[in-house]
């Protein structure tokens, strides 16, 4: 049986897009408790695999698959912001600029642990500080890294995207669906 470990509906929908059969349970990980330590590329990973390890105690024998998105811009990581002033923070930093975006996945079987990693260049346009605003308003903020959601009305914010648009919404669906064939599921 394949175990999604999010609380992410983007996670959720993205899968079921694909026909999968899998049961949705939420990831036992405080992620909080994983200081950054330099590398965005490793912390993404490091993140993912906590969460799947988080479930290998209740799943010992099935697939778990598990993910983490975060923004980087100018060295600095943005998950998900703690309220609407972090948000506002947040996409006061994206304004007008180019960011990199990180999705790590990690699928866990048995013995078996893969990891692999996608990332996305995103360039915002220039927004007014009325624009950001009306948008944390919105209230699509406050569950997304970097404040905002490209699958929404975060949209228009996007002047160009390069990378897989899976990926900036947090789970890279074309490169997953390739390795899932690998578990049995
Ligand atoms: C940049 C971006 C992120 N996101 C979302 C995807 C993730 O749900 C979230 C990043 O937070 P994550 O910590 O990766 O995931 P999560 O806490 O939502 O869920 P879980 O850890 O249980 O799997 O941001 C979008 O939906 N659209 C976007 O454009």
């Amino acid at each position: 049986m394949l175990i999604l470990g999010s609380q992410s509906p983007r996670r959720k929908e993205l899968l079921e897009s694909a026909g999968l059969i899998f049961n949705t349970v939420k990831p036992l990980f405080d992620e909080d408790s994983l200081p950054y330590e330099g590398d965005p590329s490793e912390y993404v990973k490091e993140l993912a695999k906590a969460k799947a390890h988080s479930l290998v105690s209740t799943y010992p024998k099935d697939v778990i698959l598990t993910a983490d998105t975060i923004v980087v811009v100018d060295h600095e990581i943005l998950g998900k912001p703690k309220d609407e002033e972090d948000a506002f923070r947040m996409l006061s930093l994206l304004n007008d600029k180019m960011h990199t975006v990180y999705t790590a996945v990690c699928i866990k079987y048995m013995d078996k642990e893969e990891v692999f990693l996608e990332e996305a260049d995103v360039e915002f346009n220039k927004m007014s500080e009325l624009d950001i605003r009306s948008y944390i308003q919105t209230g699509e903020s406050l569950d997304k890294a970097g404040a905002y959601a490209i699958q929404g009305i975060g949209s228009k914010f996007i002047k160009h995207y390069e990378g897989d648009f899976h990926t900036i919404m947090g789970l890279p669906l074309k490169a997953l669906l390739t390795r899932l064939k690998n578990y049995p599921i």
